[in-house]
C-alpha cells in the first residue's frame, strides 16, 4: 500500500498544496516552521482521522479559514482508495472512503496502517498513563475491530457511571440497582479488554526487546510490563471494593482506564533513570515494534512517517534506523528534515527510488 497523491486545502499553514509521491521514499525539506511536520500530520490524519500533534480538531484549520480538506489517493494492491477528511468550523469531522462517508470513524481504523516516529513520542515516557494506554489501544485497535468497539462501549458506560456518581453526590441520594447495571457492563467490557491487552503484550514485548537490541547493538536490560489491578482481582469485585471511594471522589477510581505500561531499564523506571539516548532508543524500539506487529497481522507494510529524526538523533542511531529499514522489505516512507543535503545522502543509502520536496 502506498500514498500516490495528497491535496491540502486550508490545513494548518497550507492554503492549497498538491503533491505526487514516490512509492518508496519521500522527503520534505526546508527551514523551521515551513510546514514539513504539518504534511506528515495530514497523512496521519488520513489514516487515523485525527492529528498526531494537535488533538483540538478545529485548530488544524488554517488561521482565518473556516474549513480544511485533506484528500489522499492510495494504491492498495491493485485497487485505488480515495480518502477525504474534512472539517468545517462548528460541524463534525467527515471522513469519506471512495466517496462514501463513514457512519462510525471506528470503521476506518486499520484501513490504512501507519506508524509515526516523532520527537513528540517522548510524551510516552514523560506524560501520564493515559498517553501509554492510548498507544497500546491504538496498536491493538488497528488490527482488532472488536477491541475498538469494546473500548468505545467501556468509555461510554464509564462516563455514564461517573455522571451517576456526581448526581448521587449533588442530590444526596444513592441507587444501588442502577449503579450495579453499570458495574455489570463495565465488568463485561473491561474484562474482555484486559484479556486482549494481556494477549497483545505477550506478542508485543518480545518484538520490542528484539528491536531495542537491534537499535542499540547491545544487550541492555530493558523491559515493558503491563500494570493492571485486574491481575489480582476481577473488575466486579474491584468496583464493589472501591464503592465508598468512588462515591467520595464522584468518579470511577478503578478499572482498565487506570492501567499503565511500565517502561524500565535494569529494573528502574526509564523516565527517572534512563539517559536521554536510552529514552530515545526505547521510543524508537517501541515504534519499530508497532511497525512489525502491525505488519505481521495485516500482511501489509504500514506507511512510515519519520519526523525530524535526523535532527533529533545522533548519527549512530540514525544509521541503525536506516540499516533496519534497509534490511526489511519496508513500504513507503515519508521523512522530514531541515537539511536537504543530509537527507539526500541518507535516503540514497536506503533505496534508489526517492523524491525530495523543497518547501
Ligand atoms: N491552524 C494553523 N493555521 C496556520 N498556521 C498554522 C496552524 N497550525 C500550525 N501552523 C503553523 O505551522 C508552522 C509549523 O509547521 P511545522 O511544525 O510543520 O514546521 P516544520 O517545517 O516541521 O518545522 P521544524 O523544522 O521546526 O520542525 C508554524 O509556522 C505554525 O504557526
Amino acid at each position: 500500500m502506498y500514498l500516490k497523491s495528497l491535496s491540502l486545502l486550508n490545513y494548518k499553514n497550507f492554503e492549497s498544496k498538491n503533491l505526487e509521491f514516490d512509492s518508496k521514499i519521500n522527503c520534505f525539506v526546508g527551514d523551521n516552521g515551513v510546514g514539513k511536520t504539518n504534511i506528515l500530520d495530514s497523512i496521519y490524519h488520513l489514516s487515523f482521522g485525527k492529528s498526531y500533534f494537535n488533538p483540538v480538531s478545529s485548530q488544524n484549520i488554517k488561521h482565518d479559514a473556516d474549513f480544511f480538506v485533506i484528500e489522499g489517493h492510495f494504491q492498495k494492491e491493485d485497487k485505488e482508495e480515495k480518502i477525504v477528511c474534512s472539517l468545517k468550523k462548528g460541524n463534525k469531522k467527515i471522513i469519506k472512503r471512495n466517496g462514501k462517508p463513514y457512519e462510525k470513524f471506528a470503521d476506518h481504523i486499520g484501513v490504512l496502517p501507519l506508524v509515526i516516529i516523532s520527537p513528540a513520542d517522548r510524551d510516552l515516557i514523560l506524560e501520564g498513563s493515559d498517553v501509554r494506554r492510548k498507544f497500546m489501544d491504538g496498536v491493538i485497535a488497528q488490527s482488532d475491530k472488536e477491541y475498538l468497539q469494546h473500548l468505545i462501549n467501556y468509555n461510554k458506560v464509564l462516563s455514564q457511571r461517573n455522571a451517576l456518581l456526581k448526581y448521587f453526590a449533588a442530590n444526596h441520594t444513592f441507587d444501588k440497582t442502577t449503579l450495579s447495571v453499570y458495574n455489570g457492563q463495565l465488568e463485561n467490557y473491561g474484562t474482555e479488554l484486559f484479556k486482549k491487552r494481556v494477549k497483545f503484550l505477550e506478542d508485543f514485548i518480545p518484538i520490542f526487546k528484539e528491536q531495542y537490541k537491534a537499535i542499540t547493538n547491545n544487550i541492555e536490560d530493558v523491559n515493558l510490563t503491563y500494570d493492571s489491578k485486574l491481575f489480582s482481582q476481577n473488575l466486579g469485585t474491584l468496583l464493589q471494593e472501591h464503592l465508598e471511594k468512588d462515591r467520595a471522589l464522584q468518579y470511577t477510581s478503578v478499572g482498565i482506564h487506570k492501567d499503565d505500561l511500565n517502561f524500565s531499564i535494569r529494573e528502574y523506571p526509564i523516565k527517572k533513570f534512563g539517559s536521554q539516548g536510552q529514552q530515545k532508543s526505547f521510543l524508537i524500539a517501541l515504534k519499530f515494534a508497532q511497525f512489525h506487529f502491525m505488519r505481521n497481522l495485516s500482511k501489509t507494510n504500514p506507511i512510515l512517517l519519520l519526523d525530524d529524526i535526523f535532527d533529533k538523533l545522533d548519527e549512530n542511531r540514525v544509521s541503525h534506523i536506516i540499516s533496519l529499514v534497509n534490511k526489511e522489505n519496508f513500504g513507503q516512507i515519508f521523512v522530514s528534515d531541515t537539511h536537504a543535503d543530509r537527507t539526500e545522502a541518507v535516503v540514497k543509502k536506503i533505496h534508489q527510488s526517492y523524491k525530495i520536496f523543497k518547501l
